[in-house]
């Protein structure tokens, strides 16, 4: 992260976040209390048990999920509290999401899959630039059957980050990759992260992913167990697991 980053007001700020799913004796807490602040630019990685809360923590700071009480900010915007509509534009305008699986639609070429978000994106970069930026270039006419699942996956980056989000948000995005088309994947999520400056959080069950952040946050619990920040960030080549 750069060193204005690292003054930059935060980008995401929590307080008292909880959540909680049904009601009475089927309760599930699935976070209670968090308080977190994001400064922009950064990178974050959440890791936790199973059930600890990541995902939901995810959802809401991406505007797919609401808390149930405590406050959540996005720079001038109050998301807590927000109407669906307001959550739409905002998930529209400011957030990239990816996930484990790359839901990409079959019939559509790499190029037309990216191109798809453009139309309702206010400032997009060229569809081209987002496939460079992800290393596809070459593939920009194939059809995602005949690409391997990394491939596909830094499809589903270049889609998530064509409209300039502010921030992306990864869910699980090496879960279903093996050792080094995982790397591969995570390269590029850096690679945004620094060139575009886009705040990233990743969610994922490798500890190793760790290594990368500039902070890595444990959650156990629905709660933040601890927040550690890495001195020495590590690029994807030199992690091993
Ligand atoms: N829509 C829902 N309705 C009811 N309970 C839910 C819902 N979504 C999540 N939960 C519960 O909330 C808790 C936290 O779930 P969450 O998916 O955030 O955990 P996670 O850390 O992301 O887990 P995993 O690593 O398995 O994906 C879990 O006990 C889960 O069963």
């Amino acid at each position: 992260m750069s060193e204005t980053a690292t003054q930059a007001s935060p980008v995401f700020e929590a307080r008292a976040l909880s959540k909680t799913y049904g009601e009475g004796e089927t309760a599930v807490h699935a976070l209670r209390g968090v308080d977190l602040a994001v400064r922009r630019g950064e990178f974050i990685v959440l890791l936790g048990a199973s059930g600890s809360g990541k995902s939901t923590l995810l959802n809401i700071l991406g505007g797919l999920d609401i808390p149930s009480s405590g406050t959540l900010r996005f720079a001038e915007h109050q998301l807590s509290g927000a109407s669906e509509a307001e959550l739409t534009r905002y998930r529209r305008e400011h957030v990239g999401f990816v996930f484990q699986f790359y839901n990409l639609i079959p019939s559509l070429t790499v190029r037309e899959n990216v191109a798809l978000v453009t139309d309702i994106a206010s400032a997009p970069m060229a569809v081209d630039e987002a496939i460079g930026l992800v290393g596809l270039a070459a593939r920009a006419d194939h059809f995602p059957a005949q690409l391997s699942g990394g491939e596909q996956q830094r499809v589903a980056i270049a889609r998530a980050i064509v409209k300039r989000p502010d921030v992306l948000l990864c869910d699980e995005p090496t879960g279903a990759l093996d050792y080094q088309t995982g790397k591969l994947v995570l390269e590029v999520i850096a690679r945004i992260n620094q060139e575009l400056g886009t705040t990233a959080v990743v969610i994922t069950h490798n500890a190793a992913i760790a290594g990368m952040a500039d902070r890595v946050i444990y959650l156990s619990d629905g709660a933040i167990q601890r927040i550690e920040t890495n001195a020495h960030k590590l690029t994807p080549s030199e992690l091993q697991w």
